[in-house]
């Protein structure tokens, strides 16, 4: 990549740091990080605990800012901007899905997925929002409130709100790590569905290499820093570089808890 940011890419960082405290007890976060994440791709970030996974969501997503650096999101510079056009970008151009669902249980599943266009002051278009909730199959249950509803729905829900604005980038945070392995592997084959049908872009956090596989790419973070990165990896691969690279860098990843 070239001295700019890349503008064709869904999401582009360059040189970004992220500094939290100051003086000795200063800890970097992010220390000079460049990456790129192309239209219609699915990344899993995996790393260490503290390795900075979360800083580097955060402040992608437009809920932090970099110290330094450059973020460019749907090719709008996102890295300077006040608190006020950042939310507008949060509610606009980003989705979020969450390892605890995060869905408002007075609400219905359908109300669920409308509301982040309501918020946008839109009218929430019918034909769209049946469309999402039946591609992550929960049409039967649409009128349901969350506490009638399984974690596995529960986060299919998740899902559809977090497409129905037809976002840029779609934020997920180990959003399998409160379900049992065959809801875990439904909602991955919808993320992996909503890249591949939907063109959707989706960067998702998980220390799980057997979640991690039905990503395009895995990213490895360490002390802040990528360590390296593996193209339609397996759970094997994935398992053997982290083995790999602590047998460079030493001490323990954490990457296959
Ligand atoms: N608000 C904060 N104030 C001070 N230090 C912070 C803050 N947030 C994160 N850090 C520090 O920054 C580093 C990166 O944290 P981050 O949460 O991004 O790591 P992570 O890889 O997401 O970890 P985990 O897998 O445990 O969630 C850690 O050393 C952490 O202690």
């Amino acid at each position: 990549m070239g001295p700019q940011a890349d503008t064709d890419a869904a999401l582009s960082l360059k040189s970004v740091r992220r500094l939290y405290g100051r003086g000795l007890g200063a800890v970097t976060a992010l220390d000079d990080v460049t990456i790129s994440f192309e239209r219609g791709s699915f990344t899993t970030v995996m790393g260490p605990s503290g390795s900075g996974k979360s800083t580097l969501l955060h402040c992608a997503a437009g809920l932090d800012r970099p110290d330094a650096g450059q973020i460019l999101l749907d090719g709008q510079a996102i890295h300077a901007l006040d608190e006020r056009k950042l939310a507008a970008v949060r509610r606009r151009r980003v989705g979020f899905i969450f390892q605890a669902y995060n869905l408002l249980p007075a609400l219905t599943a359908r109300q669920n997925v409308t509301l982040p266009v309501e918020l946008n002051g839109e009218r929430p278009d019918r034909r769209l929002v049946d469309e999402v909730i039946a591609a992550v199959g929960m049409t039967e249950r649409a009128e349901h409130r969350p506490a009638q509803l399984s974690g596995g729905q529960q986060q299919r829900i998740a899902i559809a709100r977090a497409m129905v604005t037809r976002p840029a980038v779609i934020f997920a945070d180990e959003p399998t790590g409160a379900l049992d392995s065959q809801s875990a592997m439904d909602v991955l084959q919808l993320l992996r569905e909503a890249v591949d049908r939907h063109g959707q872009t989706i960067i998702m956090v998980t220390h799980d290499p057997s979640a991690a596989a039905y990503a395009d790419r895995a990213v490895f973070l360490r002390d802040g820093k990528l360590a390296g990165s593996l193209t339609s990896p397996s759970a094997d691969r994935i398992t053997g570089w982290t083995q790999q690279i602590d047998a460079v860098l030493g001490g323990g990843s954490g990457v296959a808890n």
